[in-house]
């Protein structure tokens, strides 16, 4: 452990190998890769550059689906899978040790600078046995539910913020640019869980040292597509490279400095025989073995993951009900009714609500943040569909798409939480929509994100009417890694609600 007294650290992980299942002598009657139908390389460039996909690659998964059926080989020898049937088969079969494929985008920095990987990054054996620390007091509903209370000071800042925000508006209600403070809520929020810090995100004037944190994100990710996309012999030639990596060295040094402060004081009160309780941060330095280095990368990876796949779900979830005032009044009546209107929901209360869990679980089936995923999978040949694949093949999930077949979800283009409710009507197939993922691989956030969301949207909802802008017009999404909307949503968060007015006086004033 980087900071130690003797407490029992978690040890690396006992879990016997799974012997990979030989496939049967069926194996002859199964086709090859060869039998399926392929996308050429320059028919994806021509849909990508002279069709537009090249920002709406989910999009083009629909198109694919109609030209070429539920599995084919797209363009960069990637298998793409687009039913549910068939991605319940693989994911099934998935390795010991799954694997997304490729990230030297994210690794080259750190290998530069001798900085270790976390979870997203890592591999194999090393990968599972930093999950296994990192997903104790973070994965399990119960463990994220300790974070109510911390997540409900940012929410009350937001809700402060948003005030404060619709009263500069010549209308008095309008709220600018929606996803941009759903970003800093999300920043915030995940910041105080995983630092035990409070960044100001959410304050007037940013602090400076956190304005060039969040710079240097925007910074490393808007870098990033260049980067990917440009022949490393170009580095050195062109600016985009420098920045990228000036991007990485501000994330690092403002994580380090925050985990270095709690370290000392967990050392100082140490020293003085003191008792060491804290959160999550606390637990990784204090009750686990992880070494330093491995909890600048895991932290920071877990912050990278958890601000714009959160805030952009928040901000989808708002655009849908300010569309669907129906839905939206259902949401109301449910939120208004389930606590007195003075009473701040705790982790357990708000998880406990069906229509509000349902809006957020078809936000994330019209919008999946992660439109796209995938596994490699480097151990085994393994067979889907009636394919044999071999090993090393990597397999493209088209989530996107799936979650617009009909077959599985009528009236795919309405947003429709009622689908969700398990009141007697049929479940969808759980593959259809995963957006967290699958598996032992799946999102290690996915409690402490709904936590975020459920929290906050319950207070919005409960306070204000949220209505359309007309000038805004429809939005539609476009990748830039997680699905954004095209354009800023202005949103008008109209009479704050008289039952929740009696709240706002209680806790602001
Ligand atoms: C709406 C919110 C979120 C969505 C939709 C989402 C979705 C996903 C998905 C699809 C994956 C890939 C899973 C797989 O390959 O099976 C993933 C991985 C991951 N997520 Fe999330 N995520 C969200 C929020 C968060 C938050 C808040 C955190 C941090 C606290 C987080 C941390 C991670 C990490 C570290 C991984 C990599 C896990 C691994 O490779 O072992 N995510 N997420």
């Amino acid at each position: 452990c980087p900071i130690s007294r003797g407490q029992a650290c978690i040890r690396g992980v006992g879990r016997t190998s799974t012997t990979p299942g030989a496939l049967s002598a069926y194996q002859d009657k199964l086709r090859t890769m060869e039998d399926l139908p392929h996308v050429r390389q320059l028919e994806l460039l021509y849909r990508m550059v002279f069709q537009g996909f090249h920002n709406r690659l989910h999009e083009l998964q629909i198109l694919e689906k109609q030209l070429y059926g539920p599995i084919y080989v797209s363009g960069f020898k990637v298998v793409a899978v687009n039913s549910p049937q068939l991605l319940e088969e693989l994911l099934r079969k998935d390795q010991k040790f799954p694997s997304r494929g490729d990230m030297t985008l994210w690794t080259e920095y750190r290998d530069m600078s001798g900085l270790g990987y976390g979870p997203f990054t890592e591999e194999g054996e090393r990968w599972y046995q930093l999950r296994a620390v990192l997903n104790k007091r973070m994965l399990h509903p119960k463990d994220s539910a300790q974070y109510g209370g911390i997540i409900n000071e940012v929410v009350a800042d937001f809700n402060k913020r948003i005030r404060y925000l619709r009263q500069l508006s010549p209308t008095g209600d309008l709220v600018p640019d929606v996803s941009k403070e759903f970003y800093m809520f999300s920043l915030e929020g995940i910041s105080a869980i995983l630092f035990e810090t409070r960044l100001g995100c959410l304050e007037e004037e940013i602090p400076a040292g956190t304005g060039e944190f969040i710079s240097s994100i925007a910074q490393m990710f808007s870098y990033s597509m260049p980067v990917a996309a440009l022949p490393k012999w170009s580095r050195s030639l062109l600016p985009y490279w420098r920045r990228y990596i000036a991007g990485w060295e501000g994330i690092f040094s403002f994580a380090k400095t925050l985990i270095n402060k709690k370290m000392e004081d967990i050392q100082q009160r140490l020293d003085k025989d003191q008792d060491v309780q804290g959160g999550y941060l606390t637990y990784l330095l204090s009750y686990t073995q992880m070494s330093a280095k491995d909890v600048y990368a895991s932290i920071t990876e877990l912050l990278l993951a958890g601000v714009d796949t959160t805030s952009n779900t928040l901000t989808w979830t708002l655009y849908q009900l300010s569309k669907n005032p129906k839905v939206q009044d259902r949401l109301y009546e449910e939120v208004s009714t389930s606590l007195p209107a003075d009473q701040i929901p705790t982790a357990a209360e708000v998880t406990r609500l069906p229509y509000l869990r349902a809006v957020i679980r078809e936000t994330l089936r019209m919008y999946p943040v992660v439109p796209m995923n995938g596994r490699h999978m480097t151990e085994r040949p393994v067979s889907v569909g009636g394919y044999l694949f071999p090993e090393k093949t990597s397999f493209g999930f088209s989530h996107y798409a799936m979650s617009y077949d009909q077959d599985v979800f009528p009236e795919p283009f309405t947003f429709k939480p009622e689908r969700w409710l398990r009141d007697g009507r049929q479940k969808p197939n759980p593959f259809g929509s995963i957006p967290f993922g699958f598996g032992v691989r799946g999102c290690v956030g996915r409690r402490i994100a709904e936590l975020e969301m459920y929290l906050v949207l319950f207070q919005l909802i409960r306070q204000f009417e949220v209505k359309a802008n007309p000038r805004t017009g429809d939005l539609k999404s476009i990748n830039r890694t997680v699905l954004v909307p095209d354009k800023k949503l202005n949103l008008h968060f109209a009479g704050i609600r008289t039952e929740s007015f009696c709240l706002f006086l209680k806790t602001f004033l």
